[in-house]
């Protein structure tokens, strides 16, 4: 059965066994000794036989296609299906071609159709006022797989996570980024510097205050994680804060669905431009999920394109719009620090918002270097040290 464990999800086998297999037409019913019943339609399980023929031996791809297969040319029922065979931990289908597929009771328990996959990952959870986020050292995060993995978890659960007592090294947080995915560039490359520079493209590069905001929402997908890792901060100012913005989208639902059916619903525009770019989309401020959940916010107040909407529902808008940034701005929903030379802040940018006050350079340096990851790799990386 190695075959199978390659790509089974989850740990370990479930304690039940399977107790009975009956067939009604196009389907197999599988009964486990806990009770549980689930039912298998034939075509599901030709398809997902593991077989070396069926998926390839190396890459564990699937190989096998149910378009060209001749035993689903006649879709007339249960005929497809020679003979079965079952103990406590395995079921054994014999096809009317002759094709034989083996599948583990454990692994049938499941994937029981229309149930819940278990995932590694951690489900998002919205902060509760006065949320503090989670610290995890340098030397955890680089010595072992714990230390990542709980960084990891936190991030994922959290959307904010920080990482204590670095090495003050330029591109430590494109090391540390590598280590778990490629850097996603943007017009603002690959990896960037935070600081104030003379002729700035873009308000990060200002020592101004940066009102809490998302970077990128004028691009179709803005980046998923950034990494901000702090090098130098002995400038007067400069100290960063955070909120949730699924935590905010939510309390605003509550408060003032109004407010939060016109952001969810009305498309702005979002534009970046400078010498060599003009990067615009249309989305809304909240974006939400078949269910209605907050999956994305784009706020960033300045890189907000002139509102083109009719005159009448201009008002509304606004008014929901100040109605989000008032409860974003509360005290009890935020996250205020100021980063240490060695301190590197992670945050989810399509939920979790990011700010820093004014610093004055003539008081001292601050830089940071950021980049940016794809949330693909993030979830990969802890699939893997869960492995
Ligand atoms: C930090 N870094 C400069 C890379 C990005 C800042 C982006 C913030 C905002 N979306 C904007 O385009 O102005
Ligand atoms: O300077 C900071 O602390 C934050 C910078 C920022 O908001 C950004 O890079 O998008």
């Amino acid at each position: 059965m190695a075959e199978l464990r390659r790509y089974r999800q989850g740990s370990g086998a479930p304690a039940a066994t399977l107790e009975s297999v009956t067939q009604q037409a196009r389907r197999l019913t599988l009964n486990w000794s806990d009770g549980r019943a689930g039912q298998f339609p034939l075509m599901w399980l030709r398809d997902h036989c593991a077989c070396d023929q069926c998926r390839h031996p190396l890459t564990r791809e699937r190989l096998y296609k149910l378009l060209d297969d001749p035993l689903w040319e006649r879709l007339d029922g249960g005929d497809a299906l020679a003979s079965f065979e079952f103990d406590a931990s395995a079921l054994t289908l014999t096809w009317r071609d002759g094709h034989v597929s083996r599948f583990d009771a454990g692994w049938l328990y499941q994937r029981c159709p229309g149930q819940e996959l278990a995932t590694l990952l951690p489900t998002p959870t919205p902060w509760p006022t006065h949320f503090t986020p989670s610290h995890v050292s340098h030397a955890d995060f680089i010595d072992g797989s714990d230390g990542r993995s709980r960084w990891a978890t936190a991030l994922l659960r959290d959307g904010l996570v920080i990482l204590d007592q670095g090495p003050c090294e330029l591109e430590e947080v494109s090391r540390i980024a590598e280590s778990i995915g490629p850097m996603r560039s943007t017009n603002f490359g690959a990896r960037f510097d935070v600081r104030s520079v003379p002729n700035p493209n873009n308000a990060a590069y200002t020592a101004i205050g940066l009102e809490l905001h998302t970077d990128l929402p004028n691009w179709r997908q803005p980046p998923d994680i950034q990494l901000l890792y702090c090098l130098e901060n002995d400038a007067e100012g400069g100290e960063s804060s955070f909120a949730d913005g699924f935590a905010a989208a939510e309390t605003l639902r509550a408060e003032n669905p109004e407010a939060f059916r016109v952001l969810s619903e009305t498309l702005i525009d979002f534009r970046f431009q400078d010498d060599g770019h003009d990067i615009a989309v249309r989305e809304p401020v909240l974006d939400l999920d078949e269910s209605g959940n907050p999956r994305e916010i784009r706020f960033n107040n300045w890189i907000r394109d002139t509102l083109s909407l009719p005159p009448d529902r201009i008002e509304a808008w606004y008014d929901a719009y100040r109605a989000l940034w008032q409860i974003l701005r509360r005290p009890e929903g935020r996250v205020e620090l100021t980063l240490e030379p060695g301190q590197m802040v992670a945050f989810d940018n399509r939920r979790v918002l990011h700010g820093r006050n004014a610093f004055d350079p003539n008081t001292g340096k601050r830089h940071l270097q950021g980049t940016y990851l794809d949330l693909d790799m993030l979830q990969s990386h802890l699939r893997v040290l869960s492995r």
